[in-house]
């Protein structure tokens, strides 16, 4: 993926960096002292229990919010000190609740990428080479068959697929998964996550911020993880050495065997617990 659209810095700087930091809601914290690095071609998996505070932590990551203390740098900038509608627009954002109404086809939804509107900006009209590049991305998250049907009639599963073609319309070079393979089947979801194995296959230098409750939801190129449990971290690092039994169970306190095979991870409560 060509990246030269998005804002310059330096080779070697993390895409996102958040030191120590705070989110605190109606005299609440809803984050206390996180700190998390990506970098380049790395896949995070935010994992904890309903309310952990995962979708805030995503939505500081996504320039969405900001923090009470700490600093949050996306993409080598500092939020605060930089126009963060500028800086969204480099960032790929998937919101399994994309909050359109009006019957646009799937090739319109996916242009909406460019701008990151909901619907399509009638001062702006797609150039040429982007509905070549929107056609691409449609044709790799398996939907061609698909493009001219109104967004009102796709399934869960198709809609999840063309968010994230719309994501990556502005070819980020981060980007952020809310409970992509929420509402899923079965079929719908194993392909949601083989799509997404493929494209960062695909994409080597572009990083990912994956929220879920669920383990059996992490596609396999997962390489990292962070768990939280009611806004504190409570593991932070390579997959392999936080989605363990131990680190899983005490994030969710609850006694959970954690498996991991063929590159895929279960969870199940532990019958040997005390
Ligand atoms: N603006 C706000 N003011 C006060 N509390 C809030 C606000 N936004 C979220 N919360 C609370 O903060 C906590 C963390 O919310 P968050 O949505 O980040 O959790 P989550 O881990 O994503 O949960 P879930 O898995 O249920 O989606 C929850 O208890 C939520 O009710």
């Amino acid at each position: 993926m060509e990246t030269s659209q998005n804002p310059e810095y330096p080779a070697g700087v993390p895409l996102l960096e958040a030191a120590q930091v705070d989110v605190v809601r109606g005299g609440r914290y809803l984050l206390k002292d996180v700190s998390l690095t990506v970098r380049a071609g790395e896949h995070w998996a935010v994992l904890g229990a309903n309310g952990a505070g995962k979708s805030t932590l995503l939505s500081l990551l996504g320039a969405v919010e900001h923090p009470t203390a700490g600093a949050v740098r996306v993409l080598g900038r500092q939020l605060g000190k930089v126009d963060v509608r500028e800086l969204r627009a480099h960032l790929g954002h998937v919101n399994p609740r994309h909050p359109l109404r009006s019957p646009l086809t799937v090739r319109q939804v996916v242009l909406t990428g460019v701008t990151q509107s909901i619907e399509p900006d009638p001062f702006r009209k797609p150039t040429a080479e982007q509905l070549d590049h929107a056609e691409e991305l449609i044709h790799t998250l398996g939907v061609a068959h698909r493009a001219d049907s109104a967004w009102t009639t796709l399934s869960q599963g198709e809609r999840g697929r063309v968010l994230i073609a719309r994501a990556l319309m502005p070819e980020p070079r981060l980007l952020l998964l809310d409970e992509p393979a929420t509402g899923l089947d079965l079929t719908a979801r194993e392909q949601l996550l083989e799509s997404l194995d493929g494209l960062r296959r695909r994409f080597p230098e572009v990083a990912s911020v994956l929220v879920t409750h669920h383990l059996e939801e992490l596609p396999e190129t997962t390489s990292h993880a962070l768990l939280l449990r009611d806004g504190l971290v409570t593991a932070v690092g390579p997959a392999a050495e936080v989605l363990t039994t131990e680190l899983v169970s005490d994030c969710f306190r609850h006694p959970i065997r954690i498996g991991h095979s063929e590159g895929r991870w279960t969870a199940r409560t532990r019958r040997d617990a005390p």
